[in-house]
């Protein structure tokens, strides 16, 4: 017994705890649980204690007031494995190694000008799915497969260069997906990590690490081999060669660090991005007077040319709204990352201690009904006209997290989504195939996909009034 006021506990069962509460998704269950516990609730996974916050308050104080306290992650047996023993950017601890890979990629990766010179790859790429829609010819067509090629197909042109022919990456990265949602008995009750090592669950953690070593491997031989004249455009593997043959850093950066660094941004960024533009499309099919209003907007903007570039979307204001407006109500990565503490913390009047895990839950605090009128809609206006943005200041709407452990890859993904966007409402009008309803089951997993897949009947806009404006 101690004498330390903790939050108030649900009561948990022995060995498992509360890890049979979190049906039908941990983000639904935790926010209908803090209903009746309350905005900061002590739980148990296992043997591991999870401190859950609920509202805007416990966010600031996390994200903002006790940051450093909170910069630490636990330490994930099967996502530690695939990531250089979490010696990469998402799941690392919060040391001195973490801060120098972290500063690399907001200032040389991932900054707003190093963003800005990747634009004709993405509007190539977008201009690619615009055909392959166009010549589906009015056939259904599977929308979210479209859409996560394309960010995966950009990602691995920015970071690598080139795509993949057989699309190497893809495989990997749907490999570590699901090994990732896959329950790890070893995170929670330790020791009965065996039963992981039992079920396969580390071997396959292994052969997959493997796997991508090998291939990032490959992709560094290829770049340290080529000819200086052949290069176009430094891609995300070239900079990071260059640091570190230049020290420029004045820290050392191992090739294990450049590997790590480069396979997170393909698991931090390809399927979050993707999942963004599956949620808002299919809010758009639900909610055809948000969708007409946005074609309306890409008509006045695109103003009858075959494209609309990326310097045109800052004349869209509405298409930005209906991205946010998707954000909040479907936060991709609803629960954000968990964190740890350094050190025991007094919050909102209960202890914390030292090495507790905490978990925000962003998605039931942009649904919170004291905040937001009428939560459960989507209504993008609610944006217009609004400071609130998903930059991490505001603790109401934080998709991509806050403070020191925010994620860095912000711009890199919202340019991605706008112009994608913008020139699907565009180019087409969706409808829904024959007699098929709009499932909006979710996929529980790191991130939250839809179950099932967006399948559509895409008509090009030239054929509908509405479309022209
Ligand atoms: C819509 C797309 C995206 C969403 C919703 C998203 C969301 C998040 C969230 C919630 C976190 C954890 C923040 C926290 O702990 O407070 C995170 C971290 C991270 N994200 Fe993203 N992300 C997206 C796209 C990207 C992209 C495109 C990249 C890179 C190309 C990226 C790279 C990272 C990295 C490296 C981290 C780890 C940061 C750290 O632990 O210090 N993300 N992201």
């Amino acid at each position: 017994k101690s004498h330390k006021n903790l939050p108030p506990s649900p009561p948990k069962l022995p060995l498992i705890g509360n890890l049979h509460q979190m049906a039908p998704g941990p983000h639904r269950a935790l926010q209908s649980m803090a209903q009746t516990y309350g905005p900061i609730m002590l739980l148990h996974f296992g043997t591991v204690p999870v401190v859950v916050f609920s509202t805007v308050e416990g966010a600031k104080e996390i994200m903002k007031t006790h940051d450093v306290v909170f910069s630490n992650r636990p330490f994930l047996d099967i996502g530690g494995r695939l990531t250089y023993d979490a010696r990469d950017i998402v799941f690392a601890s919060s040391g001195e190694q973490w801060r120098q890979m972290k500063s690399i990629s907001v200032l040389h990766l991932l900054s707003k000008q190093r963003v800005q010179s990747y634009q004709q790859v993405r509007e190539d790429e977008t201009i690619l799915m615009i055909r392959t829609i166009q010549q589906a010819n009015e056939s259904v067509i599977n929308l979210s497969e479209l859409i996560n090629t394309l960010t995966n197909n950009v990602i691995s042109r920015v970071a690598l260069g080139r795509k993949y022919e057989r699309n190497e990456v893809k495989a990997i990265l749907d490999g570590i997906v699901e090994l990732l949602a896959s329950f790890s008995v070893g995170n929670y009750i330790p020791w009965l990590g065996w039963i992981d090592k039992v079920r396969g669950l580390h071997r396959r953690a292994d052969e997959l690490a493997k796997d991508q070593d090998d291939f990032v491997e490959g992709v560094l031989q290829e770049h340290e081999n080529k000819k200086e004249s052949h290069v176009e455009r430094k891609d995300l593997v070239d900079i990071l060669l260059e640091i570190q043959r230049d020290n420029s850093t004045g820290f050392q950066l191992e090739r294990y660090m450049i590997k790590a660094i480069i396979m997170d941004m393909f698991g931090a960024g390809t399927d979050t991005t993707s999942t963004t533009l599956e949620w808002t499309l299919t809010e758009l099919l639900r909610n055809p007077r948000v969708m007409k209003k946005l074609q309306q907007e890409a008509q006045k903007v695109g103003q009858g040319r075959s494209f609309i570039p990326e310097g045109d979307i800052d004349k869209m204001p509405y298409l930005k709204a209906v991205l946010k407006e998707s954000l909040r109500l479907h936060t991709p990565v609803p629960l954000l990352v968990p964190r740890e503490s350094t050190k025991e913390v007094k919050i909102m009047g209960y202890d914390i201690p030292s090495g507790t895990q905490v978990i925000i839950n962003a998605w039931a605090i942009a649904r919170d009904p004291s905040i937001w009128d009428e939560p459960e809609k989507f209504k993008p206006e609610r944006f217009l006209n609004s400071p609130i943005d998903y930059k991490g200041v505001h603790y109401e709407f934080t998709p991509f997290g806050a403070g020191r452990r925010k994620c860095p890859g912000i711009t890199f993904a919202m340019v991605v989504n706008e112009i994608v966007l913008a020139n699907l409402v565009y180019k087409f009008d969706f409808g829904l195939p024959g007699e098929e309803g709009l499932d909006m089951t979710e996929d529980v997993g790191f991130t939250v996909h839809k179950k099932l897949p967006v399948r559509v009947v895409a008509t090009p806009c030239e054929q509908f009034d509405d479309c022209k404006g």
